[in-house]
């Protein structure tokens, strides 16, 4: 039982934010204020620096100070802590894309888009309470980092479209799910199939919707760039640069992750596999200079592995999609092209066990189980970077 009053925990507070005002004074980074917006100078993905540690750990105590202070009736309250209900909107009507650098009236921001004002001053105003743009003035909005991130890359915005078009209204539809299928694994018994009116396990749902199905695989090349997720984990934790190795990348999207693995280990020869209406987008996104080096692959990964005799398996972010049946299957299916010495590299989401860590962290883990294939049971997966010897 964490027993620490708000005059403990504030000392605490206060503690670390000295410290890593000290750490970014001495690195000349300036502290991050909200007088020109969030600066993102602190959206280091290094994993050890003081920055990212004393960051992490003061997001967790402000959490919990907030939590503290907040009235119990509000702790689940939908309305609370709900970005989603303008950003969403705001990426749906193209706002950001369409957002001038130096900033805009609302006036001139509904014109330029064709929508009406008055809707747009409350979604703009909705936003800006959490810091995806700034409203200057009352009727004069500029950006902050939050809305720049947004603007500027259209992953970042397909991420969005996602965790707010794809994810959550399939959680709303979890109880549903739950209700009509209580001991199921099977992919499609989700809350977002009910959501979607099929039948059809996600993936395959998505590939007869190519505009949904483009903008999942763009979420996920972004994802890759987001804090904690980067791929440098990866480089660092297994010698991929070590000699002519043959990685397979299974479940390997549109060829993101091989890209940077390539360009990181010049004797790596990758082959990316994936669902085939997904390669189709991989081959076209490939650059010149890596054609050599990375081919593409249509398989389903519940078929027979057909590239035997590879060093390396990697499954990126795949088994956290399935249920521990068909995650299994997945492994399986690897197994005949095993050549002694092979090995499967599972680099994916790990769930803390008990008091493993802070609750800030589980729930971002526990936040993926909420979509697609298995969101109705529990995740029983736990797991981190590993080497698994298979021979
Ligand atoms: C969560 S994404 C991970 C993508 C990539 N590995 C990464 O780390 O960003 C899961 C991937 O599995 C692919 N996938 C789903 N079902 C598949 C199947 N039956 N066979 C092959 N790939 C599949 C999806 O198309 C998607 O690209």
């Amino acid at each position: 039982m964490d027993r620490a009053n708000l005059t403990t925990r504030a000392t605490e507070i206060a503690e670390a934010v000295h410290s890593l005002a000290g750490d970014l004074l001495s690195q000349g980074i300036p502290e991050p204020s909200f007088e020109h917006g969030l600066p993102d100078v602190l959206q280091t993905d290094a994993p050890d620096s003081n920055a990212l540690t004393a960051r992490i750990k003061l997001l967790g105590l402000l959490d919990e100070l907030r939590d503290l202070l907040t009235d119990p009736a509000l702790l689940g309250s939908p309305e609370l802590r709900n970005p989603s209900m303008s950003i969403l909107a705001l990426v749906r009507l193209k706002i950001f894309e369409n957002f001038p650098s130096a900033g805009t009236t609302i006036k001139d921001l509904a014109e330029r888009v064709n929508r009406n004002e008055n809707i747009l001053r409350r979604l703009m105003s909705h936003a800006a309470t959490y810091h995806v743009f700034f409203q200057e003035k009352p009727d004069f909005f500029i950006h902050t980092a939050g809305s720049r991130i947004l603007t500027e890359n259209e992953g970042m915005r397909s991420w969005m479209l996602v965790g707010l078009g794809e994810t959550m209204p399939g959680a709303l539809k979890i109880a549903e799910a739950v209700s009509q299928n209580n001991d199921s694994e099977e992919p499609e018994h989700s809350g977002w199939n009910i959501q979607n009116n099929t039948d059809l396990p996600v993936f395959q749902a998505l590939a007869t919707m190519p505009e949904r199905a483009m903008i999942f695989a763009k979420a996920m090349s972004w994802h890759a760039q987001l804090p904690g997720y980067s791929p440098q984990y990866l480089l660092d934790h297994f010698p991929f640069g070590s000699g002519d190795i043959t990685v397979v990348d299974v479940g390997g999207g549109i060829g993101h992750i091989a890209h940077v693995l390539a360009d990181h280990c010049p004797t790596i020869q990758c082959i990316v596999q994936d669902r085939p209406e997904v390669i189709l987008q991989a081959e076209q996104a490939l650059p010149a200079n890596l054609q050599d080096r990375i081919r593409f692959q249509p398989h389903d990964f519940f078929q027979d592995q057909p590239v035997h005799g590879a060093d390396v398996y990697l499954l990126r972010h795949v088994l956290h999609d399935w249920s521990n049946k068909y995650a299994r299957k997945i492994l399986q299916a690897l197994i005949p092209a095993l050549k002694p010495g092979a090995k499967v590299v599972l680099n994916d989401r790990i769930i803390p066990g008990y008091g493993e860590a802070h609750y800030l962290k589980k729930r971002e883990a526990r936040l993926v189980l909420n979509f697609k294939n298995n969101p109705i049971s529990h995740c029983t997966m736990h797991f981190d970077v590993h080497h698994i010897d298979l021979s």
